[in-house]
């Protein structure tokens, strides 16, 4: 049996995590830490009905208890940093869906894990069309050197641009051979108006309700466009991603960054 505590267990997505570790033969939820929610039973929060586990935050304590051999974490950068830090001091292994943890603090966490000899991983899509659509892009990358990314999210996502996103732009910068093709003397008239810029990647990024997760990488060549996109139309498109990762987290000895390297090796 694989125990799993959730931090950030109230959140949207820890929410969609406490509902399919639960249902995952194999796997049992035994401890859920989100500060703004103690004492509440994570089962009603989630709707799935009581599950006899609270939710506290105390989370090295929930972890040593629990004898937890996965935490699952979708929090915050700075949250997210402390989490795992307590997770692998406690011999925990983390899987981390959070974005935006700087990457000074990534390669700090490689070493810990390395040293511990625990395996760790953190990627920025659970959803296995995303995994997919990055490595399609890195595919045409090869042939399209000119291209940008749109991403759209919900109004209330914290990090701009996407983790996503960063993660196509530096498998396309690493992919393609050189730079976008011809001399840009555009102006731009408003500041931002072209985006941001990864290697000469623009992202745009817009936050909108009623979008989930949804990605455009678009490659433009003589007379053509060639689009990849994906839409995550509901949290559940990241759940089997997140299963496959506690399961595989169990074999690892090190710090993996991204899902691509479990699906593709
Ligand atoms: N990798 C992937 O496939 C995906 C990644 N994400 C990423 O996951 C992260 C969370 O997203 P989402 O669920 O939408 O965000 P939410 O804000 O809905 O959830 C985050 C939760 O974490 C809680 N929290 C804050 N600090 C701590 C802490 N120290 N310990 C435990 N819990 C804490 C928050 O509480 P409070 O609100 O009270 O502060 C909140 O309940 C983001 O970084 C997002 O980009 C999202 C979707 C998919
Ligand atoms: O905050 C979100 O919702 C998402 N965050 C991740 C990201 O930043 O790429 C993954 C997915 O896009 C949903």
């Amino acid at each position: 049996m694989i125990r799993v505590v959730v931090t950030g267990a109230a959140g949207r997505m820890g929410r969609e995590v406490v509902k399919a570790v639960s249902r995952t033969p194999g796997m049992q939820l035994v401890g859920a830490v989100d500060p703004g929610h103690t004492g509440q039973d994570i089962g009603l929060l989630a709707g799935i009905g009581p599950l006899g586990v609270v939710v506290r935050d105390d989370l090295a304590n929930v972890l040593r208890e629990t004898e937890a051999s996965v935490m699952v974490d979708f929090t915050t950068p700075h949250a997210a940093v402390a989490n795992i830090k307590t997770a692998l001091a406690c011999g925990v292994r983390p899987v981390v869906g959070t974005t935006g943890i700087p990457q000074e603090e990534i390669e700090e966490i490689k070493n810990i894990c390395r040293e511990k000899r625990l395996g760790g991983l953190i990627a920025p899509n659970f959803a296995l069309g995303a995994v997919l659509m990055m490595h399609f892009a890195g595919i045409a990358a090869r042939y399209f050197p000119d291209v940008e990314i749109i991403e759209y999210h919900h109004h209330q996502k914290l990090d701009a641009p996407s983790g996503t996103a960063l993660q196509t732009a530096e498998i396309i910068a690493r992919s393609r051979q050189g730079g976008p093709t011809g001399d840009r003397t555009e102006v731009e008239k408003l500041d931002g108006a072209r985006g941001g810029n990864l290697e000469g990647i623009r992202i745009h990024s817009i936050r909108l309700p009623g979008f989930v997760a949804h990605q455009e990488v678009i490659f433009g060549g003589l007379g053509q466009t060639l689009t990849i996109r994906h839409d995550s139309t509901s949290r559940e498109s990241f759940m089997p991603g997140v299963i496959m990762a506690i399961k595989k987290v169990l074999e690892l000895e090190e710090l993996v960054y991204g899902l691509d390297k479990l699906i593709f090796g």
